[in-house]
């Protein structure tokens, strides 16, 4: 069964066709990994899936439900890390993912308990200990902050647009833990990153994206084949080295 179904999105950004019918299923369980370069599309593909970018044609399901068609239902279902997060700042961690949950339709008790745990587990209780506000967060708690609001409600599907980006390689563990066991429980999982070996040792499933399109997909093995993912990477998307005589003025 298919928990996350990208089917043909398609978005072009005035001429620039930053997603060309970008397909890509994520099967109950799966924790599928989206790559590419950088300007591949990931984003824009991952925005249109999760309701937050109105694609020119193409479809999102989760669990079946259209999420541009009924985003109430689908969005329930939908944990999503943006690229970017634009949090409310003024606010602790607690505040956040108390007013994060309320405007859910949350029980205030459970969005306690819930919050207690999540800041505790993701290391961000001393701060909130010390009443330190969003505003003040690093980069890295910022991503964990907008982690924990994801995982709030108890999703069914997580969609992480580069989830590890600036996070230390301690809580890197932890955030590789709570994903597994959310595909445990049954969750499914699609995150997008640019770290070929954190890909290969945490998915199951990769998809690699190149000029808005998707230019290889499937199980990891099937598509690393013999080699690694790195390498397949560089060979569909292209190599790019420098010249001798480019950037000779550096150290001169
Ligand atoms: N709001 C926008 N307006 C115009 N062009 C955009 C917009 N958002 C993205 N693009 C363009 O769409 C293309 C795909 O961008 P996107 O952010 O989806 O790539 P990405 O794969 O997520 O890249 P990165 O790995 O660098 O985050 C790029 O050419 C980008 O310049």
């Amino acid at each position: 069964m298919t928990a996350f179904e990208l089917d043909a999105l398609t978005k072009d950004f005035s001429g620039t066709l930053a997603a060309d019918a970008v397909s890509v299923s994520v099967p109950v369980g799966s924790l599928t990994g989206l790559v590419g370069p950088n300007g591949a599309g990931k984003t824009t593909s991952l925005s249109m899936a999760v309701g937050l970018l109105r694609p020119d044609s193409g479809t999102a399901r989760v669990h079946g439900i259209d999420v541009w068609a009924d985003p109430t239902r689908a969005k329930a279902m939908l944990g999503v890390l943006p690229d970017g997060l634009a949090l409310p700042e003024r606010l602790t961690g607690a505040e956040l993912l108390r007013y994060w949950g309320l405007l859910r339709g949350m029980a205030p008790d459970v969005v306690a308990s819930r919050t207690a745990e999540l800041l505790r587990i993701l290391e961000l209780d001393e701060a909130e200990a010390k009443g330190v506000l969003v505003i003040e967060y690093s980069t890295g708690m910022r991503k964990k902050i907008g982690l924990a609001t994801a995982l709030l409600h108890s999703p069914k599907v997580l969609v992480l647009d580069e989830p590890f980006e600036a996070v230390d390689p301690v809580s890197a563990r932890v955030l590789r833990a709570i994903m597994r066991r959310f595909v445990a429980a049954g969750g499914s999982i699609v995150i997008s990153s640019h770290v070929m070996s954190l890909v290969e040792d945490l998915c199951d499933r990769v998809a690699i994206i190149a000029k808005g399109e998707v230019v290889a997909a499937g199980t990891l093995d099937e598509v690393r084949g013999d080699g690694s993912l790195e390498d397949v990477f560089v060979r569909l998307v292209g190599e790019r080295s420098i010249g001798e005589e480019e950037l000779a003025w550096l150290g001169s």
